[in-house]
């Protein structure tokens, strides 16, 4: 896809900041996207049908809110900063599809927001709190089947590293336990004003319905993840130690884990994670 910008579009957002009097927000990660095509391949990588259900986390001025709202979805708009709410009002207005709700993120009951068996997740996120956003979506099970989701290049290489990498490490493992997750492409820093410091990426998160692997205690699991990547350069044994082992147990359970404990967290798969956590488990 050609991502060049169009210069239309950032005509047209600046025509409507400066009509309302507002100075984009450092402090809520706004760069507003002014990339019609970026807008039509966030889109297409939601795999929307219409009548589809779709949370967007910071409309902005509502670009993307738009691109979303004329392919059919059913639009639950949750936007942080309150003088953003006339400009949507404005930009948003021909649309019977979208609801715009003032509120954080991080705060907002989301489930009284949008009541719906399963919807999907589509969001330029402000990247002060992309990771919280996405790990707190995921950990409290929310009925989500797709995540699309725009955030620094670096962090959609972590979320799909795989073990052996210097991008490997526990958000890999969370996100990869939780979803199957895909950089569908990179985006430059000029599709946004202001323009971005840092490289972005879209990706998709299909949310699984089961995890790849069979853990007795996902607290025991997530506990290992963090033990393990706490110190990277450790081996596993001395994490295990600082994760809250003795000696005895260490060995124990390594031995019936299969597991080196020479090895370190970065060069371990989830289904290696599985098993450390489940003979921790086991000696209980
Ligand atoms: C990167 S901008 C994206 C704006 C728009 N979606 C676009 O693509 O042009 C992030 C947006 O999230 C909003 N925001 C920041 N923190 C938020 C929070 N905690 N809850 C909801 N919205 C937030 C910002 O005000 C801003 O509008």
């Amino acid at each position: 896809m050609g991502i060049k910008p169009c210069i239309a579009q950032k005509d047209v957002t600046l025509h409507i900041l400066k009509t309302f009097g507002i100075h984009m927000s450092k402090r809520l990660g706004q760069n507003f996207l002014i990339d019609s095509n970026v807008v039509a391949g966030i889109v297409a990588a939601a795999k929307l049908t219409p009548g589809d259900a779709v949370l967007e986390i910071g409309p902005g001025i509502g670009t993307l809110t738009q691109g979303l709202a004329e392919a059919g979805a059913a639009v639950t708009a949750i936007e942080l900063d309150r003088r953003l709410l006339d400009v949507l009002a404005k930009t948003l207005a021909g649309y019977d599809n979208v609801k715009v709700i003032h509120g954080d993120i991080l705060k907002i009951d989301i489930s009284r927001e949008i009541n719906q068996e399963k919807y999907k997740v589509v969001a330029n996120l402000p990247y002060y709190i992309t990771t919280p956003i996405i790990m707190k979506f995921l950990e409290d099970r929310l009925p989500i089947d797709i995540l699309v989701t725009m955030v620094q290049k670096e962090v959609a290489e972590r979320m799909v590293a795989v073990p052996g990498g210097k991008d490997y490490g526990a958000l890999s493992v969370a996100v990869q336990y939780y979803t199957q997750p895909e950089i569908m492409f990179l985006v430059p820093p000029r599709s946004f004003i202001p323009a971005p410091a840092v490289e972005s990426a879209v990706i998709r998160c299909t949310v699984r319905s089961e995890p790849p692997i069979q853990v007795a205690s996902e607290k025991m699991f997530f506990r290992v993840v963090k033990a393990a990547f706490a110190q990277r350069r450790k081996t596993l044994a001395n994490s295990l130690k600082a994760g809250g082992l003795d000696k005895d147990e260490i060995i124990q359970v390594l031995e019936q884990a299969g597991i080196d404990g020479r090895r370190r967290g970065e060069q371990l798969s989830l289904a290696e994670f599985a098993a450390i956590a489940n003979a921790w488990t086991n000696l209980k």
